[in-house]
């Protein structure tokens, strides 16, 4: 069965419903719009992009309360058809409607997967879609924008943003024992057993320069027009460079996204870097079990393996091969960690 046929079954048989209940609520939603950083972006891409957008059919794949399908509007399209699956789809209408665009975007309510384009409508010039999820490839929402780009992009048409690459950096967490230790007595109850399980779970969290000690590896770019729809995993070396001496006691993960440049604009990145203001999606991070004491100019070495898990795929494993040879400690290791949408 292939990944969009499963994805479809999974919707129609309810078990992808948390991933959608995530985004029926508008706190979601408010927090996304109130992303200044991401709303910059994609702002600039579109809206700063006239000679890209002017007269053109647009797509926008899960447009929630249809802000980037405005934009579009805005920048001179013609068309812009703004899919949703949620009930968010009604607001966004209402949104079209209280800010006079309805001649132009119109609310398809549906699956991606399942909708069929309005009456008289059969190719698209432009996807517009926001589906990075966190470490770039979790939530699996790429695959429902390769899945509309098959179906309808046009030959020569775009996609934005066009290309997305993940990164990777090692750094010093100072809390990281206090937070494990935290599980042996909560509120006089021992909860020890769940260091372990917690010690292999992705966490989100925004980490501060002053804690960072390597410089960035890339490890994986996706190019929204070529790749194929298919579940996205890979394995990729990694050599990162020490910077400063310290303890390297986790791994961050982190991504950008890139948007084409038209006539009339420079092309713009969303960046979710450490050194970059602050987004949503901050960045997420795997904790070693073994603490690298680290000096400037060393190198750590590895391997980061991710697959996509769960039962609606939408989660991402990460299996990580680190190996070191410093002055103070050796490490060999191997840890997976496993991560829900
Ligand atoms: C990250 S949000 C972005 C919302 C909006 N475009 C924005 O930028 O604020 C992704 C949206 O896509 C919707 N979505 C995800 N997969 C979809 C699919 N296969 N078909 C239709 N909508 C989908 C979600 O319900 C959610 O509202």
């Amino acid at each position: 069965m292939s990944w969009n046929a499963k994805q479809k079954l999974l919707f129609l048989e309810g078990k992808d419903s948390d991933y959608f209940q995530s985004y029926s609520r508008l706190e979601t939603h408010m927090n996304m719009l109130r992303d200044s950083v991401r709303m910059e972006a994609f702002r600039d891409a579109i809206v700063q992009n006239r000679g890209l957008f002017q007269d053109k059919i647009v797509l926008d794949v899960g447009c929630g309360t249809g802000i980037l399908s405005l934009f579009a509007a805005e920048a001179g399209a013609s068309k812009v058809i703004a899919v949703e699956c949620t009930d968010i789809a009604d607001l966004a209408e209402e949104i079209i409607r209280d800010n006079q665009k309805e001649d132009v975007v119109k609310v398809v309510k549906g699956l991606v997967e399942q909708v069929e384009l309005p009456d008289g409508i059969e190719k698209v010039d432009i996807i517009v879609s926001e589906w990075m999820g966190n470490a770039l490839y979790m939530e699996a929402m790429i695959n429902s924008v390769l899945f509309a780009r098959d179906k309808w992009l046009t030959r020569g048409g775009r996609i934005l943003p066009s290309t997305g690459n993940l990164w990777l950096m090692g750094a010093y967490d100072p809390h990281r024992r206090t937070n494990l230790n935290f599980w042996c007595n909560v509120e006089g109850i021992d909860m020890g057993c769940v260091k372990k399980p917690f010690s292999q779970e992705p966490l989100v969290e925004c980490v501060p320069i002053q804690q960072l000690l390597t410089d960035e590896c890339f490890i994986h770019s996706t190019n929204l027009a070529v790749a194929r729809n298919q579940p996205v995993q890979f394995q990729s070396n990694f050599q990162l460079k020490v910077m400063r001496t310290g303890i390297i006691n986790m791994l961050v993960l982190y991504f950008d996204v890139l948007f084409p440049s038209g006539k009339s604009n420079k092309s713009v990145t969303l960046s979710t870097s450490p050194h970059s203001p602050w987004t949503h999606w901050e960045q997420t991070v795997l904790h070693l079990d073994e603490p690298l004491y680290v000096r400037i100019r060393d190198r750590v070495r590895g391997e980061l393996a991710m697959t996509p898990t769960g039962q609606d795929g939408r989660g991402m494993n990460f299996d990580l091969h680190l190996s070191f040879r410093g002055e103070r400690t050796r490490v060999e290791s191997f840890k997976s960690f496993c991560s829900s949408s």
